[in-house]
This record gives structure tokens, sequence and C-alpha cells, in this order.
């Protein structure tokens, strides 16, 4: 059966956190992103959300480079060709080279459009079992430790089921020591955003008395081979993010032994197909996944809440309350957390509403193109 997209609509918002984030290499304060619309002609709308941030320190994409992508060569090879399914969209985007952030944008709301035609949560659509799904928490740098540990104390209360701390040198193992004394037994963290090299094997070898879940992405972001040799010699799972963009970075891994754990991003990877193609290939191998966020409205975070239904999710994401981040979520209802669980929705695609007053009171500019 035929997938027939009659109208892209791209909206260009920009929304304020309620606190900036910082990580070892640099802060966010202002969330600028595309809000995509997929619309079929019947009254049917699908929604997608870009993560790429202003600067390219996370990964190489911007937000002009997403707009640049998806205006120039997406959105006309979406024109050229007909769809039967959301797998589809890697297929035919696929002579367009990495840029897989404007991809995913494009691709998560035609997922969404395809759900509502088929009258199933976007869970259900991608194979989701899970009804509920744990989540936790990411805490940025904080400028004392005083207020990191007062803020791992509120999220701990919220109930969120695990604390990832951001570290890197010079800001990790006193500050893990000073956590791990106040809390003994909260399962943590660390997050290390590449700012650590080969160089520093003794010192990350510490990390290893901190009964830590996991660290995340230590070494370079286009690093495989070095984070075998890491994760030979230190005890503390090693988890890659940063590094991890295709199916194939996930099998090479696996192959070097560069890691324990993936965190699994949309946005980073290409879309939902390819997250899921990632997913069902660490089912196969007993790698455990998480899904991780990108400082997401609530668009972005409920195409992550159906992804994590899926089943090798086993670890808590990064998808926390609406109210993490902003005053006021373009979604309603807003998602919750609550004691650490949010709930799948069961109804068509993301099951979230937009509120469009929100939409428009953050919207800076919008173009539609006729497919
Ligand atoms: O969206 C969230 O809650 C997670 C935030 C987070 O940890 C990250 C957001 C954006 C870029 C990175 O710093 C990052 C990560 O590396 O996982
Ligand atoms: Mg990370």
């Amino acid at each position: 059966m035929a997938l027939p997209i009659t109208e892209i609509k791209i909206k260009k918002l920009k929304m304020r956190l309620k606190h900036s984030f910082s990580t070892s290499f640099g802060s966010v304060k202002d969330k600028e992103f595309f809000l995509i619309e997929a619309r079929d002609g019947e009254g049917n709308c699908g929604y997608g959300e870009s993560v790429a941030f202003e600067v390219p320190w996370y990964t190489e994409e911007t937000v002009k480079t997403v707009f640049h992508m998806m205006e120039d060569y997406l959105i006309p090879i979406l024109q050229m060709e007909c769809l039967t399914h959301p797998q589809d969209v890697s297929n035919i985007f696929k002579p367009i080279k990495r840029n897989h952030m404007a991809k995913a944008a494009i691709e998560g709301a035609i997922w969404d459009l395809y759900a509502k035609r088929e009258g199933v949560s976007l869970a259900r659509a991608l194979g989701g079992e899970r009804k509920k799904i744990e989540v936790g928490i990411a805490i940025g740098i904080q400028p004392t430790i005083n207020e990191l540990l007062h803020t791992i104390d509120q999220a701990f209360q919220e109930g969120y089921k695990r604390i990832k701390i951001k570290i890197k040198p010079g800001y990790d193992i006193k500050v893990l020591r000073e956590v791990r004394w106040h809390f003994p037994s909260i399962p943590l963290m660390v997050d290390a955003n590449s700012a650590y090299t080969l160089d520093d094997i003794e010192h990350l070898k510490q990390l290893d008395e901190f009964d830590l879940m996991m660290i995340e992405q230590p070494l370079s972001d286009d690093d495989i081979m070095d984070h075998a040799k890491l994760q030979s010699v230190i005890h503390t799972p090693v988890c890659l993010d940063e590094s991890i963009h295709s199916l194939e970075d996930v099998k090479m891994a696996y192959e070097l032994g560069s890691c324990r754990i993936i965190n699994i991003k949309p946005g980073r990877v290409g879309g939902l197909t390819e997250a899921k193609r990632i997913h069902d290939y660490c089912k196969e191998k007993d790698i455990h996944v998480w899904c991780g966020g990108m400082l997401e409205t609530g668009v972005g975070r409920a195409q992550n809440i159906a992804l994590a239904s899926l089943p090798q999710f086993t670890l808590p994401g990064d998808i926390s309350s609406s109210s993490r981040y902003w005053e006021k979520d373009i979604i309603y209802p807003e998602i919750v957390a609550r004691n650490g669980m949010i709930e799948v929705p069961d109804q068509p695609g993301i099951g979230y509403q937009l509120d469009e007053e929100k939409v428009d009171h953050f919207l800076e500019w919008e173009k539609v193109y006729q497919l």
C-alpha cells in the first residue's frame, strides 16, 4: 500500500531552556530546532523534530546544515519517490552521505504519519512491547559540588531510576568521591563526551572504585579502536554514544570489544529505522542498549519513548519529564516521569497532541513544500 505524503512543512522554533546545560565541550541555553510536519491530504499529520545544535560540537551537524540538507536534497528526493513504508525513507536518502540528524527529523515525521494512518501507536509500529519505560536523568556540569549534590538529591527524590553526571579532566574523581560519599548506593553513571585520551588510562582506572553503571564516550568521537584498549583494562562498562552512527559501527564495536553498552539516539544514527536495526542486532548479541536524549522538546521525546519500548532497551534512558528542561512544552499532555517511569501512550502515532498556541509562540518562521 502506498504511503502518500502530500506536504512537508518545516517550522523553525527557538525555545529557552530553564537552566543552561553544560558538558565537557560547551553550554546550551537556547534550543533552536525544526519541527517537521508530514501530511497525507486525508487529515493526518505526523511530527518530527531535529536535534542538531547551533554549534557542531556534538557531531558535525548544525541547525543550519540540517535546513540546507532538508531543503536542497532530502525534500527533493521525497518529491521524486513514492513510499510504501517509513522504512523506505532511509533507503531513498542513502545517496546523501551522513547528515543523520537532517534525515532523522523528516523520517520521524513520516513514521508518526504512518502510525496515525494505521491507527496504531508509534511504539507498536516500531515493535515496542513495554507499557512503561524506566527513565533516568542527565545532569550537566554544575558550578559547585554543592549544587551537583543538591540536583542529584532532587532527582533521586523525584524517583529517577539512575543519575548520569557529566565529567571531564579536573571534574571527575574528586567529584565522584563526594557523590558516592553522600549517595553510596544510587545507580550512577558518567558521560565524558570524549574528554579523555588513552594517555589517561591510569587515571580512568580509578573510576572502577565507584561502582558505576557505565562510563559513556570517554575517548574520541571518531574512535572505536582505543575504546577497545580502554575496555580491556577497566571493569566499568564502556558505553558508546558519539562513536556510533550506524549498525556497521555497532558491529565493529562489538567485534573489537570496544564497549558493553550502546546509547541509541535516533538523530545520531539517521532515524528510527536505523535505531531499530541497531536494537535488533544488540538483542541478538545480548548488548544492553538505552535511549539517549538531545534536550528535545516533547515531540522528540515522544519518539524516544516509543523507541525505548522495544525489548532490548534494558537500561533507563535520558528521557526526563517535560518540566525538566521547559517552562512549558509544545505538546499536551506534557511528558511526566512518575517514580522514574513514563507510560508509553497507546493512542495512534506519538500519542501526544501539539499545543499549537505554544508552537506559534516559539515560531520564528515556516516553509511549506508540496510533494
Ligand atoms: O536530553 C537529555 O536529557 C540528555 C542530555 C545529554 O546528556 C546530552 C545532550 C546533548 C549532547 C550531549 O551533551 C548529551 C549526551 O552526550 O548524551
Ligand atoms: Mg552522551
